[in-house]
């Protein structure tokens, strides 16, 4: 397909997923432009991830589509492209976020080296160049280079999330799926870690799907928000209508449960 100004960055249509007799997720559709942020929220079991993952090529949908716009300005469905696409793809033009760092990252390789393999994969080879680079992300994600030959597993739940995120902005993609990125931490570190998920995502003009069961990780960093219920989208809207003025009787009862003291 030809690109335009109304061409969107992810396209993706009447995408869903059976597992056995059981339905995942009843087909979803919806467009994300370049530098949008969109939440996806819902009680667990409600198809959240595994819509997450059918997007993001992990795992393959029993019907519909989703098409990337591709640095050449074409729209390329993920899912017909072979695996050596895809997997230049998801480590150059998209990243993902794991809820559980250990899932995203090496924990026992020095810190310098995840934020550095991935250049490494796209073909840096100039030590100090890759040293450099690994000191500024770590900075950028407020980890003090000194820790930079540290390895992951002995920095902090926190600290790890920050690695991660490090690891997959490195490349500059135009694309993060999170999957529950602050669930299991403490609220302070919940506070900074979506801060700086805020400033990255404006500063790159990066666009993300969040998957979240919390309505304050959508208020704060998503443009709009899809609401699922087992496996369907049942609301989707600019994220303040949605919250603000809920129209579905399911997304009225998990604003107000929110609100309730
Ligand atoms: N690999 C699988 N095999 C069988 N059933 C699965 C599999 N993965 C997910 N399901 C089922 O599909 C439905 C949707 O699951 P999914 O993990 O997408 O929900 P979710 O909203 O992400 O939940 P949570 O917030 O708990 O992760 C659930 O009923 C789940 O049990």
């Amino acid at each position: 397909m030809k690109p335009s100004s109304s061409t969107p960055l992810l396209r993706v249509r009447g995408v869903a997923k059976r597992y056995g007799d059981q339905v995942a997720l009843h087909e979803a559709s919806f467009d994300l432009w370049p530098g949008e942020v969109l939440a996806v929220v819902g009680e667990s079991g409600s198809g959240k991830t595994t819509l997450l993952n059918a997007i993001a090529a992990r795992t393959a949908p029993d019907a519909g589509s989703v098409e990337f716009l591709g640095r050449d300005g074409l729209l390329q469905d993920v899912h017909t492209m072979s695996q050596a696409q895809q997997r230049l793809l998801a480590r150059t033009d998209w990243g993902f976020v794991h809820q559980n760092p250990a899932d995203g990252l090496r924990m026992d390789v020095s810190a310098g080296a995840n934020v550095g393999e991935r250049l490494m994969g796209l073909g840096e080879r100039h030590y100090g160049r890759l040293r450099c680079t690994a000191e500024e992300w770590l900075q950028r994600v407020e980890i003090d280079p000194i820790r930079i030959d540290d390895a992951p597993r002995t920095f902090s739940g926190g600290m790890r999330q920050r690695l991660q995120i490090a690891r997959n902005l490195v490349t500059q993609p135009r694309l993060i799926f999170m999957d529950e990125p602050t669930s299991g931490l403490d609220v302070s570190v919940q506070a900074r870690l979506l801060d700086l998920m805020r400033q990255l995502t404006r500063q790159m003009h990066l666009a993300a799907i969040i998957v979240t069961h919390d309505l304050a990780v959508a208020r704060l960093l998503a443009h709009r928000m899809m609401v699922m219920q087992r496996g369907r989208v049942v609301e989707a809207g600019l994220t303040d209508q949605v919250l603000d003025d809920p129209q579905h009787p399911y997304t009225q009862l998990l604003v107000s449960s929110v609100l309730q003291p």
